[in-house]
């Protein structure tokens, strides 16, 4: 069994020995130097030091400046780091994150390594089996005006995404601990609403409510919310970290979805120069933490992340790894009804479809933004073209959302 975790690294250098810079990468970030030790003590030493696997060094056909770099693959021993997501990117992108050009690609972790991870509680199949959905993409609304409204405000925006047969609604990440709706009552608030909606609609629903407050809290509150009634939680990972989801997810109380929010994201990995990127950031590491829902920006709305890096994210999800369950991908952000059918040919049926502007913004009004965006998927999965589609009878809610928002093709 590997007992090592693979680092890959994008390093751009018009000039480096990149062999040289892997190296000292390697031996810096595992036993500090090498080449002095005497013997006894490199024989001691072995087990902790790190291994150049591999550089590939891409040169410019034109020799165009800033665009040389190399990709470095670095092998650090499991036993130099506790089994905590903390302590393993301290070892491998802590200090190195600030040390020029560099951006960690990619982290292979061991068997051992992901042992301490169980994942995603529910992941995409328990998602779908809670809601009872297993045949379409779901769709996800997004409460908007959030901030300054109160309980029966809140209650009243909720009820109308329900009626639009939406799947899950997903409080705005921007929605805190706060006077006018306290966490407890604002669950009960939403899901009188998601039970009053689903005496008309007949669907289940799951409420995402934002899970916030100071770190030492969480998981307290986390346990009010759902004794209050909540059926999942969306929760800011970035500005937490990842070992705060792991603790959440893995807590036997908590039980229920947990949606992480990409926010901050930005900060981290839109550089080709710096930072993470986006499959190992939204992907790989929100997987292994334990989020069963991952939001990030799609290549189509208002927030745009190139196509290649979105679909490395959504593999990252769903792709064999150690075993955990996938993670459902949640592309978002300016999505409207005219883009399902983009959203679906690159997804396929596993995403859930989100939408808070796409919904509230509607012409005739929230309930009929869902109804819109479940034409949309209707006529997508069923291979009917959007403009078809909505010249059905009864589509109308679609034929509304393609005047406002038009049909983006591929
Ligand atoms: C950048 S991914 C997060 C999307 C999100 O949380 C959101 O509120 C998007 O809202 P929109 O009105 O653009 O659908």
């Amino acid at each position: 069994m590997s007992q090592v975790c693979i680092a890959t690294y994008r390093s751009y250098d018009d000039k480096a020995d990149f062999d040289k810079k892997a190296l000292s990468i390697a031996v810096g970030l595992t036993v500090g130097s090498w080449t002095e030790l005497p013997e006894a003590k490199k024989a001691e030493m072995e087990k902790h030091l790190g291994k150049v696997l591999s550089v590939e060094v891409h040169e410019p056909a034109n020799g165009a400046a800033g665009e040389r770099y190399a990709d470095i693959r670095i092998a650090y021993p499991d036993i130099n780091f506790s089994r905590d997501i903390p302590a393993l990117l301290v070892t491998v992108f802590g200090k190195l994150s600030m040390d020029g050009c560099i951006k960690l690609i990619d982290l292979d972790v061991s068997e051992d390594f992901a042992s301490a991870f169980p994942g995603p509680r529910f992941g995409l199949g328990g998602v779908r089996d809670l809601l009872g959905v297993h045949d379409r993409p779901l769709l996800m609304s997004i409460f908007k005006s959030v901030v300054g409204h109160d309980l029966a405000n809140l209650q009243e925006q909720f009820y109308k995404q329900a009626l639009g047969g939406v799947d899950l609604i997903k409080d705005d990440e921007i929605l805190f601990e706060n006077p006018l709706t306290p966490l407890e009552q604002r669950v009960e608030a939403c899901m009188e609403a998601a039970r009053k909606a689903q005496e008309e609609t007949g669907q289940k629903l799951l409420y995402a409510v934002n899970l916030t407050g100071p770190t030492s809290q969480l998981a307290a509150n986390a346990r009010k919310a759902v004794a209050a009634g909540a059926n999942a939680l969306l929760f800011n990972v970035l500005s937490y970290g990842y070992d705060v989801l792991h603790e959440l997810s893995k807590d036997p109380e908590i039980n229920v979805p947990i949606a992480a929010h990409p926010a901050l994201a930005g900060a981290f990995y839109p550089s080709p120069h710096y930072g993470i990127g986006a499959s190992l950031l939204l992907g790989k590491l929100m997987r292994l933490a334990g989020a069963d829902l991952v939001l990030f920006p799609s290549p189509y709305g208002s927030v745009v992340m190139p196509k290649a890096e979105n679909l490395a994210v959504k593999d990252a999800l769903l792709s064999p790894l150690h075993g955990l369950k996938t993670s459902f991908p949640v592309p978002s952000a300016g999505i409207h009804p005219g883009l399902v059918p983009l959203i679906l040919k690159d997804f396929g049926t596993d995403v859930v479809v989100n939408a808070g502007g796409g919904i509230h913004g509607h012409p005739m009004g929230t309930a009929a933004g869902g109804h819109a965006f479940r034409q949309a998927i209707k006529a997508a999965t069923s291979g009917i073209p959007l403009r078809e589609a909505a010249e059905a009878s009864g589509n109308e809610a679609l034929q509304a959302a393609i005047q406002a928002w038009g049909i983006k093709e591929a």
